[in-house]
Parts: C-alpha cells; sequence; structure tokens
C-alpha cells in the first residue's frame, strides 16, 4: 500500500477493468446476454414500478370523486401491475444468481488456467512471498467478487435510464430547483462517502489476508495432526492458532468501527432524502403554483411529485448505498488483481518462456518433447553449471559439466543441505541456474524421464489413478491387460495389499491417500506407478529411504530389469552397488566425481565428465 490513495484508486479500476475483460470475452459471450437480458428485465421493471408509484394519485382522485366503476377498474389495474411487478422482480433476482455463478466459473477457471500453467503454483507457492493465501484468493476471494458484483448489477445497470427519466418527471413538476437540489445533494453525499471509504478498502484488504492465515493455520494442523499429537503439540498449537484469531478479529474490529462511520453517513443521507422530498414539492405548493386545482387534484398532485422525487432521490441513495459493496468490491478486486499479474509476471519470466511468440513451451508435455535435441543415448548434459538456493547468495553447487547417459547409473550423495534435491530442480526445470547450462535432451514421461520426489506425490481418486492417471490422463488404458499389468507392478512393488483394502483398482475412496498409508507404503505405491511407466531414466530422491535394504535391493533390481537408467539420491552406503558414478556435492560449491567399484555398468570417463 505504498502507492498514494487516488493513483491505487485509478490502479484498482484497470485491474477492475481487466477482470471486466475476462468476465465479458465478446458481446455474444453468455455474460453479455445475460446482462442484456437483464438490463431488459429491469428496464421494464422499472415502467411497471412507475405505474405502481402513481397508483396512489389515481386512488386519491377516485376516492375523492366517489367515482366507483373507476375505483373498480383501478383495483384490477393494481392487482395485475403488482403480480407482474413482483415476477419481474423474481426474475431480476434469478437472471443476478445465474450471472454469479457463470462469472465465477469464468473467472475461478481463468485463474485456474494462469494457475497452473506450467510451473506456475510451484513458483507462486514457494519461492514467491509478495503474494499472501493463492488458495484463498482463487477460492474465496473470486466468489465473494462475482457475488457482490451480481448483487450490484442490477441496481448499477438500470440507474442510468431511472435517474433520467425522473429527473424529467421531477423537473416537469418541481421546475429547475427540484433536480438540481438532488443532485446537489448526492454530489456532497459522494464525496463524503469517498473520504469515509477510503481506509476501508486497505483495511478489508488486511483482513483477507489474515483469514488466510487463520484457514491455513488450521489446515496444517489437519495436515500434520499425527505428528501433532506425538508432540503433544495440542496446546501450543491452541495458543499459536487463538493468537492468529486474535489477530483477525482485531483488525475485524478496526474494520468494522472504521465501516460505523460509513453506515452513520450512508443513513443520515437516506433518512434525509425522504425529507428532502417533501421541501421539494413545499416550495411550489407554498409560491401558488397549484393554486387552482381542487382538494382531490391537489391530493392526487402531490402524491404523485412525493413519488416522482422520492423516486429521484431514492436512485441517488441506493447508489451511495452501493459504497459498502462497491469498498468490498475494491478490496476484493485489489486481491485478485495482484493475483493476476503476480501469475503473469512469473509466466513470462519462466525460462520456458518465448518472448519471440508469447507463448510457453509446454512444461507438462510428456511426449516428443525435445527442446534441446542431442544424442539419443543421453537424458542431461550440465556445462559448466553453477546454481543456488533462491534466497541466498552462496553457490550450492559451482561449475559442474557431467553427461548423464543412458546405462551408467549415477548416484548423488552429500551432506545435508549441500544441493542434492535442488540438483534435481535445477534438472526439472523448478529453479533456474545461476550459470552454465542444462540441456535436457529427452522428453519428460513415460518415454523419457521421470522424477520420484522426495514427498511421495500421491493424487485423490482410486487406486488405478494414483497408478497410472497422476501425469496425464492418455496413459489411462483401460482393459484387462493393463489391469493384470497394474497388479503385477503393486505386487512388485509390495504393495498388493493395497488391491484388498481399496476393493478394487478402480473402487472410489474416501479417505486421503497421505493419511491412510505409512510412508513405506506411499514410497511403494510410488515405485509401481514407475514401473508401471517404464521410463527410460527414472531419478530417485531418497524413493527408499522409509524401507529396508531388502525391500531396496527388491525394487532397484526391478527397476534395472525394466531397463531405467537410475539417477538416485540418498544417505544409505547400500545405495552404491546399485551405481556405477558418484557425485559427491561437499558444500561451498565443491564436488567430486568418483567411479563406484561395485557398479555393474562400464564407465567410461568421457561420458560422465566434459
Ligand atoms: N524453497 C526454498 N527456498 C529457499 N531455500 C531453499 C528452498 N528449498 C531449499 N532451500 C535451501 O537450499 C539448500 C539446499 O537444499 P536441498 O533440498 O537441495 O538439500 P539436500 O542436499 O537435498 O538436503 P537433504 O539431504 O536434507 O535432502 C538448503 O539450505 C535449503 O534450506
Amino acid at each position: 500500500f505504498a502507492i498514494p490513495g487516488d493513483l491505487f484508486i485509478i490502479y484498482n479500476l484497470l485491474r477492475f477493468c481487466s477482470i471486466q475483460r475476462v468476465l465479458f470475452p465478446s458481446w455474444t459471450s453468455q455474460s453479455a446476454l445475460m446482462f442484456a437480458t437483464l438490463l431488459g428485465v429491469t428496464l421494464t421493471e422499472q415502467l411497471i414500478i412507475y405505474q405502481v408509484g402513481v397508483l396512489p394519485s389515481h386512488f386519491y382522485k377516485v376516492l375523492a370523486d366517489k367515482d366507483y366503476s373507476g375505483f373498480r377498474s383501478l383495483v384490477g389495474t393494481a392487482m395485475v401491475l403488482i403480480v407482474l411487478n413482483s415476477t419481474l422482480k423474481s426474475l431480476d433476482q434469478y437472471i443476478c444468481n445465474q450471472m454469479y455463478v457463470s462469472w465465477r466459473k469464468t473467472l475461478t477457471e481463468s485463474l485456474h488456467s494462469a494457475y497452473f500453467q506450467g510451473r506456475v503454483y510451484y513458483t507462486l507457492n514457494v519461492l514467491r512471498e509478495d503474494v499472501d493465501n493463492p488458495d484463498q484468493r482463487i477460492s474465496q476471494d473470486a466468489e465473494r467478487l462475482c457475488k457482490q458484483m451480481s448483487t450490484m448489477a442490477s441496481r448499477l445497470i438500470v440507474s442510468p435510464f431511472t435517474l433520467t427519466y425522473y429527473t424529467y418527471h421531477c423537473f416537469h413538476s418541481t421546475g429547475w430547483f427540484g433536480p438540481v437540489s438532488i443532485f446537489g445533494y448526492f454530489v456532497i453525499g459522494t464525496i463524503a462517502n469517498k473520504i469515509l471509504m477510503g481506509p476501508i478498502v486497505s483495511t478489508l484488504f488486511e483482513q483477507e489476508k489474515l483469514e488466510g492465515d487463520f484457514r491455513f493455520k488450521h489446515m496444517q494442523i489437519r495436515v500434520n495432526a499425527e505428528s501433532a499429537a506425538f508432540y503433544r503439540a495440542g496446546k501450543v498449537e491452541h495458543m499459536r492458532t487463538n493468537r492468529r484469531l486474535q489477530t483477525l478479529l482485531e483488525t475485524q474490529r478496526s474494520l468494522i468501527n472504521k465501516e460505523l462511520w460509513l453506515y452513520i453517513g450512508v443513513n443520515t443521507f437516506d433518512y434525509l432524502g425522504g425529507f428532502l422530498s417533501y421541501i421539494i414539492i413545499a416550495i411550489p405548493i407554498f409560491a401558488g403554483i397549484y393554486d387552482g386545482l381542487s382538494p382531490g387534484e391537489l391530493s392526487a398532485l402531490i402524491s404523485k411529485n412525493a413519488f416522482v422525487c422520492i423516486y429521484l432521490i431514492n436512485g441517488f441513495t441506493q447508489l451511495i448505498d452501493l459504497s459498502t459493496t462497491l469498498s468490498d468490491v475494491a478490496g476484493y478486486t485489489h486481491r485478485i488483481g495482484e493475483l493476476r499479474e503476480v501469475m503473469d509476471d512469473i509466466l513470462h519470466k519462466q525460462c520456458d518462456y518465448d518472448p519471440a511468440s508469447g507463448e510457453s513451451y509446454d512444461f507438462d508435455r510428456f511426449v516428443d518433447f525435445n527442446v534441446h535435441a542431442g544424442p539419443l543415448d543421453t537424458a542431461f548434459i550440465l556445462d559448466h553449471l553453477s546454481y543456488k538456493s533462491p534466497y541466498s547468495d552462496e553457490l550450492l553447487v559451482e561449475d559442474l559439466s557431467l553427461k548423464i547417459t543412458q546405462g551408467t547409473h549415477l548416484l548423488v550423495v552429500g551432506n545435508t543441505g549441500t544441493g542434492k534435491t535442488s540438483l534435481l530442480r535445477v534438472l526439472n526445470r523448478l529453479w533456474e541456474a545461476e550459470s552454465g547450462f542444462v540441456h535436457m535432451t529427452t522428453c519428460f514421461g513415460p518415454r523419457g524421464t521421470l522424477f520420484l520426489p522426495q514427498k511421495p506425490y500421491l493424487t485423490d481418486g482410486t487406486l488405478r489413478e494414483q497408478v497410472c492417471h497422476v501425469l496425464n490422463g492418455s496413459f489411462l488404458l483401460s482393459g484387462s491387460v493393463d489391469d493384470d499389468r497394474i497388479i503385477q507392478f503393486l505386487e512388485l512393488a509390495g504393495v498388493s495389499s493395497l488391491l484388498k483394502r481399496t476393493g478394487g483398482l478402480d473402487e472410489k475412496v474416501d479417505w486421503n491417500w497421505y493419511d491412510v498409508l505409512s510412508p513405506g507404503e506411499m514410497q511403494r505405491l510410488c515405485f509401481a506407478r514407475l514401473f508401471y511407466l517404464q521410463p527410460k531414466y527414472a531419478v530417485l530422491d531418497e524413493a527408499t529411504s522409509a524401507l529396508t535394504e531388502e525391500a531396496e535391493a527388491q525394487l532397484y533390481r526391478t527397476c534395472k530389469h525394466l531397463g531405467m537408467t537410475l539417477i538416485s539420491l540418498g544417505h544409505r552406503s547400500s545405495l552404491e552397488k546399485y551405481h556405477d558414478v558418484q557425485l559427491k556435492l561437499c558444500g561451498e560449491g565443491r564436488w567430486e566425481l568418483t567411479k563406484l567399484k561395485g557398479g555393474s555398468g562400464s564407465l567410461n570417463h568421457r561420458d560422465i565428465t566434459m
């Protein structure tokens, strides 16, 4: 919030416009058509409201004249108008609700497509600190923005028409004095509201951030409930969660305090408006303009004039009442606009973004992804590569040159924090290299390279989806041949018992896989997935750390039997016998490359070092 107030408003307005472009992509889009229908319905509704509004003046007249037949037909007309009015009002509400759902769909889907493009979700959640709670912005703030906009829509859309129409009527019956005093009244009200609204937007923004933090704390406890219970961490977590709640509530209180002044302003304005209409009507009456009218005609005229003036004032006060909704819209616009800008920025900075075409290479493409074509038997060529962690100045590895070729299994070792996993992040293009190059010469996926991260990755869904649906739907083959393969690989990975627990490959389970599987089972399930996908190169980050050495041996043997070249990270010396070359990261940028004695593959040193 370093931007000065007025500039911030303009900036936020631009953000609002860019969100509108997402919601209304073309004149013939669903939202635009719904908006046009809403305009039609509300305009018709206003015409009926006018007819209903002047009904009392007709009643005054027929009652004063004791006109019985006129009275009867007036009652009939009134009934029809009231039914029409209430039907149109409900239709107006119905279209607004439909528009809200349609806007929410469009906006959230547009945020999703930016969020899941390339590795934006990773960079945003792990590497960028300037945007808090992206999950909340996408799931909650987008919803609230659409809700508030839909409540504003029908009132805003019709305002220009009703204000013009009633200004004309007001001018007709009171002369220039009526409309001018009402406009003046509106200008004063707008200025007062702008002053009162100023501090609310920033506080609302802060409140939404704290709301997200509070929810995140609960999510952390939910995810880590077991570990927390082992530490008997209930008390301390209770205290910390309460602390977050307190901070949130303090901000909420301060927001309510600031809103009090806005509400006082809005309500005073409402009541003054009702009062003002009588002053405006009183002037032509006292000036003697209507002196020639009979009492019946005069009361009919007063009633009609009162309706016109009150409706015009009401039109303006409704606009002013909208300022509370508008402050919410401004707050949510800020949060969503900021998220969109940061995601855009991340996308443009991604190394696979091509500024010439304005497009990014498909980070998620699995097949035939061959940006840096190289020798067929090579997976990665590292050329004088240096890298460091995001918030540090010290290099983790300096000037590393290496070629990872088929059939030469590589083991990466080193102390904690020396940058082993970071090497994989650089290989997988999650982090960018400080200097030098990494050429990935195979595609990502079953025909190329697959990574098994340190923390097993499971998705929601059936057992079949855990094994073969994690990467891309296209790998999901149906039929008994595939079923047999999956079952065979589950057996080879030592998790065939899961079949019994789930009741079958395609049985829907309502549990969270992370909660019900042991760390060892999760690692084995990831191996079953690896066996199923059978990539040429498998990059395993401490993938057997929760398993016994026998289980590790069995899994490594199967990988080799399936023809995979292994690149493993780990601390265990038992891993050495499955590899040919060892890369040791020694810290402070140093590294050593050695040939392992126990390795079965042949090492041609030129293939490894460049
Ligand atoms: N997202 C991140 N932001 C900032 N620093 C990070 C991030 N991820 C890792 N680091 C830091 O980078 C350094 C290297 O981390 P890395 O995960 O590569 O270690 P490692 O060698 O794999 O360790 P371990 O043996 O414990 O797995 C560590 O000091 C770590 O704290």
